[in-house]
């Protein structure tokens, strides 16, 4: 990596007191959070073992230990020392020392069953259940409990009772359980001798944290006297369904102690145009952080929306697209992005024919399953699952309406969180719930427009399924308009974005500059 920005720099080195960093796509906040470690170990001489640093994920968790372990001012004890892992272990941990008796977790297989059994007394197993339909009451569960509610549907009432009927019958926990018991004992006044021992605690991409989450975050610094470092991008808050609020990160510059606010707002990743287009959309979420988001690099880089028949004609397009790619330009990383899990398969499954019948005669290389591992220069993902990773080329598939702009829950299950929600003080004379919805789907395309280093591609489908569909709305306001496909120029294009990006230049001034 290069020289540290000013304000990269800046925040790096804060006094050892509460920060509360919003930072842009891109803009290096996982890199600036390690130095940050580092930083404090060093200067304040706090010892590694005294520092907590929370993720959200075991995967993200794992980047930043080995991002700590490969940094040379750290020594293998140090790093080893360090507490770093995701919100969930850490509590768990903390409560197992003053409960050893706690519960063992459930696993997802586990916790499944138990939901389904619940489901089937209430619904009747002759219905049949079906894994979707369990999956959806976990996540409505963790919602309603991530926002301290309880579902109004008489129905659901009944499931979430038997489900927490049978977690109590068998002694076991999930791991919502957890985190309620943690905010529990902390609002009781229980000794947590865990954070007692601590001095700092470090908590990335905030902007994944729900209610309960937060309750803790403020009660353990407020009660431990704890200085917090958090960093997100409440524009990249993607976990409502679970409820994760943006407005948390708003809310931590305000309620913990001392707290500087801090911006970054350089993005390193994505070329010029990438940058505008995914700004302008962002700016039609209602409720938002004002910050500024600026391209680093000189590159005008590629955007490109294009109009195509159907989604064969898409996967056939994508196949050619990918192939030629590889072909020429094979050290290129590309990302295929879909709304759903669903659209991924689908696609997945016309590419792989797509590719078979190809002139190209490479349809092994598609042969991967839609999960390769990370080295592989293509991969399929969600726009969900893309969060946090970068692609030279990203193809966006299905921009339609149907799919992109209209919120995936079903009737029932939107009809309960709007009620729940018309209650709840977070919603008071607020925004109403299905502008939320729409935000939080705005914000989901953001994630997947900024992943693209130098080339944005998206298909526009005019029949989805065999009906005639709409582009999503969510294109104009990004100021994109989808054009007819020529396939020839398209790849002029994306090889010339290629290349200039690879040229290109830094645009932060010497002044803004700082070397490590
Ligand atoms: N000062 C810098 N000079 C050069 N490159 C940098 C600098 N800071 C960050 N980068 C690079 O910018 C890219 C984005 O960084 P990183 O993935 O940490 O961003 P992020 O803020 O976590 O992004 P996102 O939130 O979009 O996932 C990385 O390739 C990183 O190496």
């Amino acid at each position: 990596m290069g020289d540290w920005t000013a304000e990269q720099q800046a925040i790096i080195e804060e006094p050892l007191c509460s920060t509360v960093v919003i930072a842009a796509p891109g803009s290096g906040k996982t890199s600036v959070l390690t130095e940050r470690i580092v930083h404090v170990v060093r200067r304040d001489k706090i010892a590694p073992n005294r520092i907590l640093a929370v993720t959200f994920t075991r995967q993200a968790a794992e980047h930043m230990r080995r991002k700590l372990a490969s940094h040379p001012a750290l020594s293998f004890r140090s790093t080893e020392s360090l507490r770093i892992g995701t919100f969930h272990a850490q509590i768990f941990r903390a409560m197992l020392e003053v409960r050893p008796d706690i519960p063992v977790l459930l696993n997802t297989r586990e916790q499944s069953a138990y939901m389904a059994s619940a489901l089937a007394r209430v619904v009747g197993a002759a219905e049949g259940i079906s894994r979707w339909a369990v999956t959806e009451l976990l996540t409505e569960y963790s919602w309603l409990v991530g926002r301290g509610q309880v579902p109004l549907s008489r129905k659901l009432q009944r499931i979430f009772r038997i489900y927490a009927r049978l977690k109590k019958k068998h002694n076991r926990w999930d791991y919502d359980d957890i985190l309620l018991a943690a905010a529990n004992a902390i609002d009781q006044g229980t000794r947590l001798p865990f954070f007692e021992r601590l001095q700092y605690l470090l908590v990335d991409e905030f902007q994944d944290t729900n209610a309960v989450q937060w309750v803790l975050v403020e009660g353990i610094h407020q009660r431990y006297h704890l200085p917090v470092f958090v960093v997100g991008d409440d524009d990249q808050s993607v976990y409502g369904f679970r409820g994760a609020s943006p407005d948390f990160l708003q809310r931590a510059s305000t309620s913990l102690q001392g707290a500087r606010q801090m911006l970054l707002t350089r993005n390193f990743r994505s070329d010029q145009s990438i940058v505008h287009h995914a700004e302008q959309l962002i700016l039609h979420v209602r409720r938002r952080i004002d910050k500024p988001l600026r391209a680093v690099s000189s590159a005008p880089g590629l955007v490109r929306m294009v109009e195509v028949e159907d989604e064969q004609k898409e996967a056939h397009l994508v196949t050619l697209l990918i192939l030629q790619l590889l072909e020429a330009r094979p050290a290129k990383t590309i990302g295929v992005l879909a709304r759903t899990r669903r659209q991924l398969t689908q696609a997945w499954s016309l590419l792989q024919l797509a590719a078979q019948t190809s002139d190209h005669n490479q349809g092994a290389m598609l042969d991967r399953g839609h999960r390769p591992p990370g080295a592989l220069p293509v991969q399929f993902r969600t726009f969900h699952d893309s969060k946090g990773k970068e692609w030279d080329v990203v193809i966006l598939l299905d921009l339609i309406a149907t799919s992109i702009g209209r919120p995936h829950t079903n009737v029932q299950e939107t009809s309960s969180r709007k009620t729940n929600c018309s209650r709840s003080a977070d919603f008071a004379n607020d925004v109403n719930f299905a502008d939320e919805l729409a935000d939080d789907e705005r914000r989901l395309l953001y994630v997947a427009m900024t992943r693209a280093r130098s080339a944005l591609i998206g298909f526009v489908p005019a029949r989805f399924g065999g009906r005639r569909v709409r582009m999503t709305p969510f294109l104009t306001e990004a100021q994109l308009e989808p054009t007819p496909l020529n396939f020839a120029r398209l790849m002029t294009d994306v090889f010339d974005s290629l290349s200039m990006h690879e040229n290109r230049e830094s645009r932060f001034s010497v002044d803004d500059t700082l070397k490590t």
